[in-house]
């Protein structure tokens, strides 16, 4: 099917009249207004490469698992993560390993990998419950408005806190909450207007916040050299390859910012939506609940793995809506995709979303039907890139296996300690200006069973 380089280049198609979208802006509300009915059009009015007006000018949308595909596994190296990455999360990210290229990337990644084996994971999933725990007990008894997002927000943030810092000793509730403060000014400074470092505005306070949170983590970088803890911060710090390659101090800083912004939206979106799906389909949180209650409070990561009800709604939940929708690259060289040529120095939009709900890959696609994913059927494997919430190629996410064990550490410890339920024809109102996330903080009836 792929079509790569084997006849002669078609152009890109040009852009119909009315798909000019706004001055500036372009298509860009159309996207914020609803991101999947976006892709739709475009796969339906030009196939597979679809040219795509956004700011900044005419950029290139590539839909389907074959062109997906091409750009995430990349053979002719024409595709660049940093300057598409940068230029839409701003600086507030800069030299996080999703931001490098090629041999950089390599070197880094290589190094990276040694914090997420098996051994480090099982410490990690180990350390989560406590903090797990500590924050369902403040979920209430009973509430019929739960506002689940923002809910499991808190959570998520106060695992990574212990997981991630392995705790902040010498910081006061009061300074923890202003680093709190600046992690998310960095993750709200990518929607921003006003590019530049101008005071009041999101860019602003992403610089501000880029700073807060390298004097913070500067001032834990010592201790954390000096002894090693099962934290991913202290892990960072000692972990080298076979050839003894290692991070330097910056780099420690660089990734660590990265990765708190990486793990911890998407996993919140994940949870969330697990959660909302569980609510409308009570006879899946029945079948989650009694694998959930054969085993201990503190399953072990392979007891976690063994949750099969789970994992297949988790992975269904991720295919219907995928946190990170569309990845971007930025071409570095004349490529081409599915017999269209793509001239270098072209922002190109990749859409796993639009590929995760495409009929021609699933049955009954908007349906919730985790069997989709039994071994029986295994739609995921009608195409290699079919389902592809974490990415592919060399860039695939590097805590897919931890973002895994967490949103089901913190399911299993919900299904065990709650049960709730949503209204069949909720739909959450989704905020796509960034990551997608419920505006309404996704309201569900809970009830505390134990
Ligand atoms: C459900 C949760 C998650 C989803 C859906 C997700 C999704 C993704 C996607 C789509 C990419 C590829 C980006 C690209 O190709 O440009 C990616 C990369 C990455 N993710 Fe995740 N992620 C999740 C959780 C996490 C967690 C928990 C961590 C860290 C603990 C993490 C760390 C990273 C890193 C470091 C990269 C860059 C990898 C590289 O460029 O080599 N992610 N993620």
């Amino acid at each position: 099917m792929t079509a790569e380089r084997t006849e002669p280049a078609r152009p890109l198609p040009s852009l119909a009249r009315g798909d000019r979208g706004l001055p500036v802006v372009g298509r860009m509300l159309d996207y914020v207004r609803d991101p999947v009915a976006l892709m739709r059009r475009q796969w339906e009015t030009y196939g597979p490469v679809a040219p795509l007006r956004l700011v900044g000018g005419e950029s290139v949308m590539l839909l389907g698992p074959d062109a997906c595909g091409t750009a995430l596994r990349n053979a002719d190296k024409a595709f660049a993560n940093g300057p598409a990455w940068s230029r839409l999360v701003g600086p507030f990210f800069e030299r996080g390993l999703m931001l490098l290229d090629f041999e950089e990337h390599r070197a880094h990644r290589r190094i990276m990998q040694q914090a997420f084996t098996r051994d480090r994971l099982e410490g990690y999933s180990e350390a989560m419950f406590p903090a797990i725990e500590a924050g369902l007990a403040g979920w209430p008894g009973r509430h019929d408005s739960f506002e689940s997002y923002w809910a499991l927000k808190q959570l998520t943030l106060d695992v990574a806190a212990e997981i991630f810092m392995g705790g902040a000793e010498d910081t006061t509730p009061a300074q923890m909450e202003e680093v709190n403060r600046a992690f998310i000014a960095c993750v709200q400074a990518a929607a921003g207007v006003v590019r530049g470092n101008v005071p009041f505005t999101r860019w602003g306070r992403g610089y501000r916040g880029r700073k807060v949170l390298e004097d913070f983590l500067r001032h834990y970088l010592p201790a954390r050299r000096a002894v090693r803890t099962p934290d991913l911060f202290s892990q960072l710090c000692h972990i080298e390859t076979d050839d003894g390659d290692r991070f330097e101090d910056h780099d420690v800083v660089d990734h660590m910012i990265f990765l708190m912004m990486a793990a911890h939206d998407t996993s919140t979106i994940t949870l969330s939506t697990v959660l909302q799906h569980l609510g409308q389909h009570p006879e899946w949180q029945r079948r989650c609940r009694e694998e959930s209650a054969a085993l201990g409070e503190r399953p072990s990561l392979a007891e976690l793995e063994s949750l099969e009800s789970l994992d297949l709604v988790m992975r269904e939940s991720l295919r219907l809506h995928a946190p990170v929708p569309v990845v971007v690259r930025r071409t570095v060289a004349d490529t081409v995709v599915e017999g269209v040529r793509i001239p270098a120095d072209t922002d190109v939009v990749v859409t796993p979303q639009h590929t995760h709900l495409m009929p021609e890959l699933w049955t009954a696609p908007t349906d919730f039907d985790p069997e989709r994913f039994s071994a029986a059927r295994a739609e995921d494997r009608s195409h290699r890139f079919a389902w592809e919430p974490f990415g592919g190629g060399v860039h695939k996410c590097i805590g897919l296996f931890f973002a895994s064990a967490e949103i089901k550490a913190v399911l299993h410890r919900v299904l065990r300690d709650f049960s709730w339920s949503v209204d069949a024809g909720y739909v959450p109102p989704m905020n796509n200006h960034s990551l997608p996330f419920p505006k309404d903080g996704q309201p569900i009836r809970l009830t505390r069973t134990r």
